[in-house]
Formats: C-alpha cells, structure tokens, sequence
C-alpha cells in the first residue's frame, strides 16, 4: 500500500523547491475572495481554480482535490458537508480540509482553528487533517472568556451574555445586497430565538457549563465587528478588579503575533468610547477591559475585521500551520 505522507507537497515547482497547492471551494464568496486576496501575496502557495461551469459539479471537484495539498471550503453547511464527504472518500489522495462553515466546528475528529486558544492549540492544527475555521462572533468571545475561566477568576456556570455588531459582510453576499441595494435596516438586533449557530462552539471553546445568552447585531456598515461581554465583579468570588481581568488576559496573550490586550489606562478605555472598524484588513484581534473599581463592573471587548481574523485572515494564519509553512503575517 502506498502511503502518502500529507507534510510533502504533492507538486515541485520550477526550481524544485516545494510549493504547497490549495483550492478554495466557494472561491468567489465572500470569504474565498478575501483569501484569494491575501494569497496573491504569498508565492509559495499555488491555487488551483475551477472552471466556473464545474464548480459545483462533484466529480469536477474531485479530480482537482486529489492534486492539492488543502482544500479550504468556504461554502455554506450543506455545501461544505458535501465537499468533506468527496474528501473522506478519496483514501491516500485526500488533501488536508480547512472548512469555514459552521457544519464541524464542535465535531470532535475536527481541530477547532483558533491559534490562540491554547498553548497547544497551533500544534494540534499543524498535525490535523480536518480543521475547522472559527465562527467571528466567537472569535472575539473565546478569546476574553476562555483565559478568565482557565485562571479561575469566572467560574465555568457563570451567567455569561455575550453582545456583538457585525458590519453586514458578516451575512456574505445576499446580505450585503440587501444593504448595498438599501433594503435592509440602519440596524437590528437577531438571534434573538437563542438559537444563533456560534452558540455551541461559543460555550464550548470557552469551557462554559451554563449556555450563554449571545445577542448579535449588524449594522449599516460593510465590514469590523465587536463582541462585548458585561461581568458584575462583586457576584465573582474574590471580587476581582479590572486589572485583574486585564492581567489574566495579558498574561495569556503574551507574546501573540495576533492578539494584543490593550493597556486598562489607555488612550481608548480614558475615552469610553470604541468602534469596529479600525482593524479591517487585518488579522488582529485586540481585547479591551473596561471597568470600573467603585461600582464594581467591567465589560470585556474585542474588536476585530470579521472579515480577517473573523474568517479569511485566520483561514490563511490556519492554512500556513497546516502546510507546515511559517507564518508571514496575514
Ligand atoms: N462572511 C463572513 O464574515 C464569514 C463567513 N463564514 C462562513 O463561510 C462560508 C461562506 O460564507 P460567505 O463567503 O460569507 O458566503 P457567500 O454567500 O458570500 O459565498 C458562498 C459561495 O459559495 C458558493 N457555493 C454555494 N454552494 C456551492 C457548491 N455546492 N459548490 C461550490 N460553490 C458553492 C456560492 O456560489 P453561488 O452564489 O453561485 O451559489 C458563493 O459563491 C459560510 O459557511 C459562512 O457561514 C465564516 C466566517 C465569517
Ligand atoms: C452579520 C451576520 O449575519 N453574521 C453571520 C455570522 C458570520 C460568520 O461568522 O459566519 P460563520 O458562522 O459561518 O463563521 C451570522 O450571524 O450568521
């Protein structure tokens, strides 16, 4: 039996140095253009396309899966469960599997890609064959919850909301018709049937027992989102301060290429004041505390381009550890 084994490339290039082939299954949605984008920066990736009249056609998409190393699915669910029941039946030609959609995100044979979850977590995505790429929303609130559950200072039960507003390239492109086209509203809550599809990854990846409330939003804006996270300090054993939080969140993050936990005395926690646009195009996430010691309340913030370290930015920061390749800033 020939084995193959999935760190070699499958394909040399010219001058005989390896290069490393992907195809992007959903390529001209919203999330496969944006990682087409950052992938024109990175010559040691080739992409392999699809003709246009065979991209949803199985057997098209077979044949051109068994020459890649990776495949990345930026489709919805039911498309996406297709493509890696294609990949499952393809024995030792299988490429590695970086999906987007929300269809694997909490299955337990898939990495879940968030670097930064753990330290061990960009290892289990390197040697992985199936990754899922993270939802935004939950992004923004796994990276505040899980290091205060992990040191202690909010207990696993604890009545967790988590509020977020999305530019509404969040809703891909029928929703961004909708708001290009003005038919859609300045703003609006939803989820609201607490149902929303990030709640299972949200309450796992943050090792919550208690289901958290999640109220998302979209706005009259394309594209950066922020996730905020409400804490009574005085129902919190030990009553920790804002500093506390703050240092819990540095301490976990020191070092992130990605991640920053901004200063609880800087310019933006003086001003009370943030919006979501700043990081658009970018692969970073910033954490914010916000509390205050006299009336004992905090409220914990991320911000980041749900576009970039919310999908197609943490695609390629996922892509890069899976290829075994280092990691050039997305
Ligand atoms: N937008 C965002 O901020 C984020 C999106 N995601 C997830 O990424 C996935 C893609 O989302 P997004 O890019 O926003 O969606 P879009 O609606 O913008 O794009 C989806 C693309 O998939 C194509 N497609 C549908 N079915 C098939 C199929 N069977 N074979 C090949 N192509 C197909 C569509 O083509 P056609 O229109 O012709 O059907 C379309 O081009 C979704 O699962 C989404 O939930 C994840 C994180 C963030
Ligand atoms: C504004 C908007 O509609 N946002 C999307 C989430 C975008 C996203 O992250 O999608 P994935 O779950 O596929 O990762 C929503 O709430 O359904």
């Amino acid at each position: 039996m020939t084995v193959i084994d999935s760190n070699l490339p499958k394909a040399q290039n010219a001058a005989g140095a390896p290069t490393r082939s992907v195809f992007v299954d959903g390529g001209s949605g919203t999330t496969g253009l944006g990682i087409a984008e950052r992938l024109r920066h990175q010559p040691d990736i080739a992409v392999k396309t699809i003709a246009e009249d065979k991209r949803k056609d199985p057997a098209a998409k077979r044949a051109l899966m068994a020459e890649v190393d990776l495949v990345i699915l930026c489709l919805p669910d039911e498309a996406a469960k297709e493509t890696v029941a294609l990949i499952d039946g393809m024995g030792n030609a299988a490429p590695k599997v970086l999906d987007a959609s929300t269809a694997f995100r909490v299955a337990p044979d898939w990495a879940y890609g968030f670097p930064e979850l753990a330290p061990d977590q960009a290892d289990k995505i390197s040697n992985a064959r199936k990754v899922s790429n993270p939802g935004c929303y939950p992004t923004g609130g796994i990276a505040l919850l899980r290091p205060l559950v992990d040191a202690g200072l909010l207990p696993q039960d604890y009545p967790v909301t988590v509020n977020a507003v999305s530019g509404y390239s969040g809703g891909g492109k029928t929703m961004i018709a909708a708001y290009e086209n003005g038919t859609a509203p300045a703003f609006e809550l939803y989820g609201l049937g607490f149902e929303h599809k990030h709640l299972p990854e949200l309450q796992l990846y943050s090792k919550l027992t208690r289901r958290p409330i999640f109220i998302p939003s979209v706005g009259n804006y394309r594209q950066g989102m922020l996730v905020s996270v409400p804490l009574q300090l005085d129902t919190l054993s030990g009553k920790p301060t804002g500093a506390d939080l703050q240092a819990a969140l540095a301490n976990r993050y020191a070092g992130s290429k990605y991640v920053s936990v901004m200063p609880l005395d800087g310019t933006v926690a003086e001003s009370g004041r943030l919006e979501p646009e700043a990081l658009n195009e970018t692969n970073k996430l910033e954490l914010y505390v916000f509390a205050s010691d006299k009336h004992h309340q905090a409220v914990l913030v991320a911000r980041l381009d749900n576009l970039g370290k919310g999908a197609s930015g943490a695609a390629v920061q996922n892509m890069r550890l899976m290829l075994g390749l280092p990691d050039l800033g997305t």
